[in-house]
């Protein structure tokens, strides 16, 4: 009997789970279920390109129909996983399918922070930015003047704040701490950012948190803010970060814990259920993260495929990331959690920069706003550990490529 390989969610993990596993054994029957009527898609350009009308709902899939076809994985959309019965080895779907595995991955993902329906999160008019019909939605507001509310300044809430001012509308983002991006840079890129946005007119207001939406016949007409002023809106966008999908995982009574536990094989504390991408949440140089972000995706699904394959390998993130901002790319290599120095380097280019971030005198990531250049040789440094040094990078002459070079 050929082995049956089971996939919960049909996202970025997904695919590259089903693709790899596909490489390494080709008997085997790969079934994907998820809960999306859509192939699996890419995410990031939700609050980019596709918002704003330049990109298609086909142009955003991961790979062509003919792709599942050709490679003998089956996927079966618009269906939810609803419990998974570790004896049997089996999993029930919502309209009551059993399938049988012998080897399970979760790929479950994350789901958006909704604002309570008590505060009018609930109302007409209020939108979250996570899947197609979510952009969707959102893109039929992209009208000319509309005055749009931005609920959190963080990487979804300010790309698609630069998307809908780009297109003529007003847009007002706000944000409960003290700075944009708080959660994930520091005080130097917040503050470019902030100039970015303002010299486009979006206005940013910090450190104000939202009270309540008001609504009037059902639609939201206006916003309460936590130093009681109160402003009018014609829609609002939510972009207040995002939980992991692990209860699945959980009622099964795997561990999980603020997403599903797994080590650096992926493997859960059960031995045949593996889980990749956003929903896990593992250590990485002595701390428990989650990374969500396409390369962890990819990279994590790609290690799991050949530990479920029976090839050992041990995932080690080098991690990076991206955002598109009006004309400005940022580009992040490593993670900068913990860091306990920074140093700020013009780039070449104008409206450049870089931010280089240490920990205890080690370089740990690096802010490439609009210099590619830097990023290549950030990640490079990071992935091959031949690592700049503070005094070198406060050193404004010295190249930083020239330590891979050496
Ligand atoms: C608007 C937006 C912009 C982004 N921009 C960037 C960016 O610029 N750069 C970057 O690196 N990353 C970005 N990301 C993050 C990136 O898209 C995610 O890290 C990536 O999609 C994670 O892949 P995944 O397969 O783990 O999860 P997902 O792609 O979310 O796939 C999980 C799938 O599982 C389904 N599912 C969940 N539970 C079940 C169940 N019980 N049964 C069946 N199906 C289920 C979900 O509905 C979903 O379809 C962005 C994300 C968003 C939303």
């Amino acid at each position: 009997m050929e082995k049956q390989i089971l996939i919960v969610g049909a996202g970025q993990a997904a695919c590259s789970l089903a693709g790899k596993y596909r490489q390494l054994d080709s008997d085997a029957v790969i079934t994907i279920v998820g809960d999306e009527e859509y192939l699996p898609y890419q995410r990031p350009p939700l609050s980019k390109k596709f918002v704003t009308g330049e990109m298609s709902v086909e142009s955003l899939f991961l790979r062509p129909n003919a792709w599942y076809e050709r490679n003998n994985i089956s996927l079966i959309s618009g269906r939810r996983v609803v419990h998974i019965d570790r004896n049997s080895k089996q999993i029930q779907l919502d309209d009551r399918r059993i399938l049988h595995y012998d080897m399970l991955a979760l790929t479950t993902g994350t789901r958006p922070r909704v604002l309570p329906s008590e505060i009018g999160g609930d109302l007409k008019g209020v939108y979250l930015v996570r899947g197609i019909d979510d952009a969707k939605a959102l893109a039929t507001e992209m009208t000319v003047g509309r005055r749009a509310l931005v609920i959190g300044g963080g990487y979804i809430g300010l790309e698609a704040a630069a998307a809908f001012r780009s297109q003529g509308l007003q847009v007002r983002v706000v944000e409960m701490a003290d700075r944009i991006l708080q959660r994930v840079s520091c005080a130097e890129t917040s503050n470019y950012f902030r100039k970015l946005h303002h010299e486009n007119g979006v206005q940013i207001y910090e450190g104000l948190g939202v009270e309540r939406l008001i609504g009037d016949n059902g639609r939201v007409v206006a916003a309460e803010f936590s130093d009681g002023s109160t402003m009018e809106v014609d829609f609002v966008i939510v972009g207040v970060g995002v939980v992991a999908n692990d209860e699945l995982a959980c009622e099964a009574d795997l561990e999980v814990d603020q997403g599903i536990l797994v080590n650096a094989f992926g493997q859960t504390n059960d031995k045949d259920i593996f889980a990749a991408g956003d929903c896990t949440r593992f250590k990485y140089l002595g701390h428990m993260i989650r990374l969500e972000s396409v390369q962890n995706a990819v990279d994590q699904a790609e290690s799991v495929a050949a530990n479920m394959a029976g090839v050992e390998t041990a995932y080690f993130p080098f991690p990076w990331f991206w955002s598109d901002q009006f004309d400005v790319k940022l580009q992040i290599a490593g993670l900068n959690q913990g860091y306990t120095d920074t140093v700020v380097r013009k780039g070449a280019k104008p409206r450049s920069m870089s931010v280089w971030y240490f920990s205890n005198g080690r370089l740990i990531s690096v802010d490439a706003i609009n210099d590619p250049r830097i990023f290549m040789i950030a990640k490079k440094m990071l992935s091959s550990n031949r690592l700049a040094s503070i005094e070198q990078l406060r050193d404004h002459d010295f190249d930083p490529k020239s330590i891979l070079v050496s």
